[in-house]
C-alpha cells in the first residue's frame, strides 16, 4: 500500500536525526519540506518565532491545538523546563500515530502527553481529566475556523489566566479572519503581529501573540 506524506516525514526523521537530540529532528523534518515535500509544519522561519516567545515566557503548562506530525510539540518541548508540561491535541489517528513516533525519537515522550480527539470535546475536560488548571501558553495551528470557537471555550472553562498567552499559526495565510478581529478588538487581549513567510516559501504568513488580560 501507498505511504502518506507524513509517514515519508517519519521515515526522513528517523534516516537523518539522532535518537534524543530534538534540534536534529526539526533539521531532519525541515530539510525533508524543503528538498523532498511541502509539509504544513510551522517550519524554520516562523518556528524561530515560536522559540522566541516559548524562551520569553518560559512556561509551565502549554497546549497545542493541532499536533500533525509533532514539528512545533517537538520545537516548544525542546524548550521547556525539566518539569514543565505540554498536552497536544489531534484527532486524526494517522498522524497521531507519526506524530508520537516523531515525539519519541526527539526523546521528549515525558514531557508531551498527546491527547487524540477534537478539542472542542476535549477542552471542557481539561481540569477534570489532565489536572491543569490554566494554561501559561496555547499554540493554536489546527483547522482555521476552530481558532475563534476554541478560544471562546477555553475563556468559558476558566483555561486562561491574566498573561496567559495564545500563539496562533496561519493568520494571513491561510488566515483567520474572524479569530484575528476577535483578539485584536477585546480588551481582554494584547495583540501582536509576527510578520513572516507561510512555511518553506516566500508567501506571507505571520504569527498573532495575545495576552490575555483576564
Ligand atoms: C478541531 C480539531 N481538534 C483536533 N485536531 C484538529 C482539529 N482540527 C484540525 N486538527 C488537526 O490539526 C491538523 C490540522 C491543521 C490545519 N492546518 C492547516 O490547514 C494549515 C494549512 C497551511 C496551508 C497554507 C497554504 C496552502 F496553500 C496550503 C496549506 C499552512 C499551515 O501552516 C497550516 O497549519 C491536522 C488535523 O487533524
Ligand atoms: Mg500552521
Amino acid at each position: 500500500t501507498q505511504s502518506t506524506r507524513p509517514q515519508r516525514l517519519l521515515g526522513a526523521v528517523k534516516k537523518n536525526a539522532t535518537r534524543g537530540d530534538p534540534r536534529s529532528v526539526v533539521k531532519a523534518i525541515d530539510q525533508f519540506c524543503r528538498q523532498k515535500e511541502w509539509a504544513m509544519n510551522v517550519g524554520d522561519e516562523k518556528g524561530c518565532i515560536l522559540d522566541s516567545v516559548v524562551s520569553e515566557l518560559n512556561p509551565a503548562t502549554v497546549l497545542e491545538l493541532g499536533t500533525y506530525c509533532g514539528y512545533s510539540t517537538v520545537r516548544i518541548a525542546s524548550m521547556l523546563p525539566p518539569h514543565a508540561k505540554l498536552i497536544t491535541l489531534e484527532f486524526n489517528p494517522d498522524y497521531a500515530a507519526v506524530a508520537r513516533q516523531v515525539i519519541a525519537w526527539a526523546g521528549l515522550e515525558d514531557k508531551v502527553q498527546l491527547v487524540e480527539g477534537a478539542s472542542g470535546d476535549l477542552i471542557p475536560k481539561m481540569s477534570e481529566q489532565f489536572e491543569v488548571e490554566t494554561f501559561d501558553l496555547v499554540f493554536l495551528d489546527h483547522w482555521k475556523d476552530r481558532y475563534l470557537p476554541d478560544t471562546k471555550l477555553m475563556e468559558e472553562c476558566g483555561l486562561l489566566k491574566k498573561g496567559s498567552v495564545l500563539l496562533a499559526d496561519n493568520v494571513i495565510c491561510p488566515g483567520t479572519p474572524e479569530y484575528l478581529e476577535y483578539v485584536r478588538a477585546s480588551p481582554r487581549y494584547e495583540s501582536q503581529y509576527f510578520r513572516s513567510h507561510l512555511e518553506y516559501t516566500k508567501v506571507e504568513d505571520g504569527l498573532e501573540k495575545s495576552v490575555f488580560l483576564g
